[in-house]
């Protein structure tokens, strides 16, 4: 079986608007995006949902729900990505940049600047904001050019998860 590396990735909510941040470094370095990274050895999904959200704004989420899973792969590349996503509207701490994540905003949903995103966000982003279940499957063969992307509703989460399988 192919190798895959697998990552966390939170959006926070307030009142119509979305938290993001703009990445600093490596993986998607200039482009905005919700808070995660790499899932560490041993450590459960939603645990590295809570640590990587802590470590780059600064705020802790009481109510983590798991909406979907996105599957990256690229024709340049053998390792597949499947990132699992997650919302919270119930949050506490205080919210700052860090390293990596620099400046943080939130955004009004109809001002998401996906322009200056990965190019696969504006198809998922919709089902995520309405906080529906969800699963995309996201082949690009450039590093800025999709060449499939399927992407699906469901009723919960479970379905969506076979896709992390
Ligand atoms: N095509 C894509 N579209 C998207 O919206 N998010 C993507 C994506 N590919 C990866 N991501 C997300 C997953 C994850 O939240 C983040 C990349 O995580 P990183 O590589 O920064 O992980 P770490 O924070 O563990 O890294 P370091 O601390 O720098 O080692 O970008």
């Amino acid at each position: 079986m192919a190798t895959r590396k697998l990552f966390t990735l939170v959006f926070l909510k307030r009142q119509g608007s979305v938290l993001l941040g703009l990445k600093t470094r490596g993986l998607g370095k200039g482009l905005w995006n919700g808070f995660g990274g790499k899932i560490e050895d041993g450590e459960s999904v939603v645990n590295c949902a809570r640590r990587e959200l802590r470590e780059e704004c600064g705020l802790m989420a009481s109510d983590l729900k798991q909406l979907g899973v996105v599957k990256y792969e690229a024709d340049f590349e053998e390792c597949a990505s499947i990132v699992h996503v997650f919302t919270s509207s119930k949050f506490e701490g205080e919210e700052k940049a860090s390293e990596e994540m620099n400046p943080i905003k939130w955004y009004k949903y109809h001002d998401i600047p996906y322009m200056q995103m990965w190019p696969d966000s504006v198809s998922w982003y919709p089902l995520m904001l309405q906080e529906k279940f969800f699963s995309a499957h996201v082949i690009y063969s450039t590093e800025s050019t999709i060449r499939e992307s399927i992407i699906q509703e469901y009723g919960s989460i479970n379905n969506a998860l076979k896709l992390a399988q």
